[in-house]
C-alpha cells in the first residue's frame, strides 16, 4: 500500500492533491520524475552513478540505492507516471529527527534557462547560500519529551533563516532540551551524533575527501540528509565510548547534476567545508 512518507522536511509533497514522493512501508521511497527534463537527469544520474567504475563503494553508500523506475499511479491523481525506486533512508526507524541541507554557495547550473536562473539566485542571495555555502531546507527535531511529537518550523520559517538561525538550528538538532526564545540549545547529543568514528562529522570528512579529487559530477542544488533517532543517541551519549548513534549521512536531490568534464565541484566542496566548520563549532563550543 504506497503511502506518503511520514518524516519529509523538504521539496515537493505528496498532499492536497500535489505531486510528490510515495513510500510502500517495505522500505523504498518512489520519487515522481519531475518535468522539464529534472526527472529525467535524475534517472541519468543514478544511473551513471552506479554503474561508474571509478566511484568507490564507501561513496556509493551515501547515496540511497537505486532500484530503476516503476510506473505508479501519481499522488496528484494525473494518472499513471514514472517514479524512481530508491531506498527508503528512514526505514526502520519510528521517531527520526532530520535535517536537509542544500549545498552549494549557487543552486544553478551552468547554461540553466535564465528564468530558472533568475528564481534560483534570488533565493541564494536572501538564503544563507551566498553566505555560508549551505542552507537549511526543511528540519523536524523529535519532541525532547521522548514522545512522538515533533518540532516542524514551517517552510516559510525557514526560508527565512539566515546565519544565526542556521548555527542554533544545528545546535537544536543536536540537544536534549526543547527548542526556546528563552534557552539556549544544550547540545547534549553533540558528541554522540556529530562526534565518533561514525558520526556525521567523520563521515562528512570522507565525502569531503572524494569531493577534493572527483571530477566526474557537480551537485549542483543537491543536499545532505542528516537522520537520527533519539533513544539511539541518549544511549550512544550515556556510554563511555565507542557506542553508535547510527546516525544516517546521506545525498539526495540529483535532478540538477551535470557532468564534470574534468573539473573539481567546488561549489559543492565549498559549502561541505563551511558545513563542516559550523558542525565542529557545535562540537568543539557546545
Ligand atoms: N530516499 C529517500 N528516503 C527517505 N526520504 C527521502 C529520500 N529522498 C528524499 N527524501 C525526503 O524528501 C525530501 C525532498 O527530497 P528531494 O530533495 O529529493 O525532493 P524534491 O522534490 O526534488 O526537492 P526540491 O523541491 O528541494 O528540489 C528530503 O528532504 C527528505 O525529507
Ligand atoms: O527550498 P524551497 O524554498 O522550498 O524551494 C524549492 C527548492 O528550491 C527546490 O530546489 C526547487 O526545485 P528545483 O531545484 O528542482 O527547481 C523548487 O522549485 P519548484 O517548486 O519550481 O519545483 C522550490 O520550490
Amino acid at each position: 500500500m504506497l503511502k506518503p512518507p511520514e518524516h519529509q522536511v523538504a521539496g515537493h509533497r505528496a498532499q492536497d492533491g500535489q505531486l510528490g514522493p510515495l513510500v510502500d512501508g517495505c522500505g523504498i521511497f518512489y520519487k515522481p520524475l519531475q518535468g522539464d527534463g529534472r526527472g529525467d537527469a535524475e534517472v541519468a544520474f543514478y544511473t551513471s552513478l552506479f554503474s561508474h567504475p571509478a566511484v568507490p563503494p564507501h561513496i556509493l553508500s551515501f547515496f540511497p540505492g537505486f532500484h530503476g523506475t516503476l510506473v505508479l499511479p501519481a499522488s496528484d491523481a494525473s494518472g499513471p507516471r514514472p517514479h524512481l525506486a530508491l531506498d527508503d533512508l528512514l526505514a526502520g526507524l519510528r521517531s527520526p529527527s532530520l535535517v536537509d541541507l542544500k549545498i552549494g554557495g549557487r543552486t544553478w547550473p551552468p547554461d540553466c534557462p535564465e528564468d530558472y536562473f533568475q528564481k534560483c539566485i534570488v533565493k541564494d542571495r536572501e538564503s544563507t547560500s551566498v553566505a555560508l555555502g549551505f542552507r537549511v531546507s526543511g528540519v523536524q527535531i523529535q519532541d525532547p519529551a521522548g514522545t512522538d511529537a515533533f518540532w516542524r518550523p514551517s517552510r516559510a520559517a525557514v526560508r527565512r533563516y539566515m546565519v544565526e538561525d542556521v548555527r542554533r538550528v544545528l545546535r537544536q538538532f543536536v540537544s536534549a532540551n526543547p527548542p526556546s526564545p528563552d534557552q539556549k540549545p544544550d547540545c547534549a547529543l553533540a558528541s554522540a551524533v556529530y562526534g565518533g568514528t561514525d558520526g556525521v562529522l567523520a563521515q562528512l570528512m570522507k565525502l569531503k575527501a572524494w569531493f577534493e579529487e572527483q571530477a566526474l559530477f557537480h551537485f549542483y542544488s543537491a543536499s545532505v540528509l542528516l537522520v537520527y533517532e533519539k533513544d539511539a543517541a541518549v544511549a550512544a551519549a550515556g556510554q563511555q565510548a565507542g557506542k553508535s548513534s547510527g546516525v544516517r549521512v546521506k545525498l539526495v536531490d540529483f535532478a540538477h547534476v551535470m557532468e564534470g568534464q574534468g573539473v573539481i565541484d567546488h561549489n559543492f566542496l565549498g559549502g561541505l567545508c563551511s558545513l563542516i566548520k559550523f558542525m565542529s563549532d557545535v562540537l568543539n563550543d557546545p
